[in-house]
């Protein structure tokens, strides 16, 4: 293992807490739309101006300043979302994961006892108690403000006309989203007191704000609201806050209160998506809840239809969240998940880590790669291996005949991955991609009794892969924002990319 992935890991805190001390220091702020002196800053801060112009200079190498000629400005990205009062400020919830670093450094004893070990205080004074609260509902509303953008187009094809309920709401980003989406609808938003209050402070005057309810409650006793109601309920980010008997509380109360046409969304981390994060969020709970924990989006669709509903696949975000939807009836049709997107939860769903849409243009055929193969292969001459399978002219002007295609990724063992990468082929078949077809990573592995003297026997099932067909598998990955390294020592960790080109 290289270990300057463990020195990575190691120093991780220290982006994380340059990143706290210029959002606390509101530096980007003071910086504004118009950029600022260096030595002005500085005085400003009341910072030592040798130490600023390291610190800065830190800020640019992470991509969120420009420093030149003495002068520091925002990158676009900082301006959108670390300026105080951007309508897209991450401050609140930045601040938020400082104050919840606390509850990491506990984490060895929460492992030894199974649960969280830091409480607030027990004599907390009720202001402090109330200034802590509002602290988190706003960071987590930065977040959610974000999400609900990302999952709006979903329902994009649709009506939805009657009375959501927002279980767990915060603020009330979601409800808000779809208000402003849905002019013939109304939401109830359902959290504890303290936080509606804030939240009715923060939408008074907004032209949707008529359109809200309040409803205090607990959401872990039955809820008092009309059953068979709610055309939308939402639960988001509040599933993993709790144990598993908990969530069947949740979803059975849910779907007590769903109208018959009504549609269930479940917005949250999943460990099916982005494995690091969710299992990160996952220990994340374990520091800062009961007995909160991350699912597995397998677990909570079999709850879902086990309650009688249908429900679609994980739908994954362009970030570190996904969702499911559930519905009685065939409503899920009505969804803004277009055939291809569908298909990409379907594959994902099949135990891939990754799985990226990539279009054709993007997938690299120097004249290079060719050579990696014929000299320095061991498999050069195998079945499947060059020159036995499709020449690089043959897999561009192929290229030129598909628009989509999807980048799977996979870890060894080799058969393993490429019985995986076959299960998605078929799967793209199977939903109509009639076009579909794979090139996976190493040479092919399928039969376990073939030592490639006697040619293939099995080609129903055999497939080249990208390296032999003439990609550059490196370049490739990483045009899609994949990281990449080469190995450096034997045991170094293994991905394994493959090509499904679907139409
Ligand atoms: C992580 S926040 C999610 C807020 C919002 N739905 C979102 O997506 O950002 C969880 C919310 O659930 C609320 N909550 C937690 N436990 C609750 C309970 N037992 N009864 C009512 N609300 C609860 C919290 O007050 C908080 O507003």
């Amino acid at each position: 293992m290289n270990p300057q992935y463990i020195e990575d890991l190691a120093t991780s805190y220290w982006r994380s807490e340059l990143l706290f001390t210029a959002v606390e220091q509101e530096l980007f702020t003071r910086i504004g739309a118009e950029g600022r002196p260096v030595a002005e800053l500085a005085f400003d801060l009341g910072l030592d101006p040798e130490s600023t112009k390291r610190y800065l200079r830190a800020l640019s190498a992470l991509g969120l300043i420009f420093l030149a000629d003495g002068y520091a400005a925002n990158t676009k990205f900082s301006q959108k979302y670390l300026v105080r009062d951007a309508a897209d400020y991450q401050g609140d919830s930045i601040l938020w994961r400082k104050y919840l670093a606390e509850s990491w450094k506990s984490l060895n004893q929460c492992l030894e006892k199974g649960t969280r070990v830091l409480m607030p205080p027990a004599n907390e004074p009720p202001e402090a108690v109330d200034e802590r609260r509002h602290r988190y509902s706003r960071a987590m509303d930065c977040i959610a403000k974000n999400k609900i953008k990302q999952i709006l187009p979903l329902f994009a094809n649709m009506e939805i006309s009657g009375d959501i309920l927002d279980v767990g709401s915060g603020l009330g980003a979601f409800s808000v989203g779809f208000l402003e989406q849905f002019s013939q609808a109304a939401a109830t938003l359902l959290d504890m007191a303290p936080v509606l209050g804030q939240a009715a402070e923060t939408h008074a005057g907004q032209p949707y704000a008529d359109r809200m309810v309040y409803q205090p409650g607990n959401v872990l006793d039955a809820w008092e609201l009309p059953h068979k109601r709610y055309q939308l309920v939402i639960f988001s980010n509040i599933v993993h806050a709790f144990g598993d008997a908990e969530v069947g509380h949740l979803i059975s109360q849910g779907v007590t209160h769903l109208a018959k046409d009504g549609l269930l969304l479940i917005h949250d981390f999943f460990m099916e998506h982005n494995p690091e994060k969710a299992t990160l969020s996952d220990l994340n709970m374990l520091a800062n809840t009961y007995n909160g924990r991350v699912y597995e989006a397998a677990w909570l669709r079999q709850k879902l239809e086990a309650s009688g509903l249908k429900v679609t696949e994980l739908v994954s975000l362009d970030s570190d969240t996904g969702v499911l939807v559930a519905a009685r009836q065939q409503r899920l049709d009505e969804l803004c998940l277009s055939r291809f997107q569908q298909l990409t939860a379907q594959i994902r769903a099949l135990g891939f880590q990754e799985v990226r849409p990539v279009d054709t243009p993007a997938i690299r055929m120097p004249e290079w790669v060719g050579l990696k193969c014929e000299f320095g292969c061991e498999y050069y001459g195998l079945p499947q291996c060059p020159p036995n399978c499709i020449a690089p002219e043959k897999t561009r002007a192929m290229l030129a005949d598909y628009t989509k295609c999807l980048l799977l990724q996979g870890s060894p063992p080799t058969a393993d991955f490429q019985r995986l990468v076959l299960r998605a082929e078929k799967t793209a078949f199977k939903k109509g991609y009639h076009k579909a077809f794979c090139l996976w990573a190493g040479p092919c592995s399928i039969c376990a009794d073939c030592d490639g003297s006697a040619g293939c026997r099995n080609h129903k099932n055999a497939r080249p892969s990208m390296e032999s067909s003439g990609i550059d598998v490196f370049g490739t990955v990483r045009n899609a924002g994949f990281n990449l390294k080469t190995l450096r020592y034997n045991d170094d960790y293994v991905k394994y990319f493959a090509l499904l080109l679907v139409e």
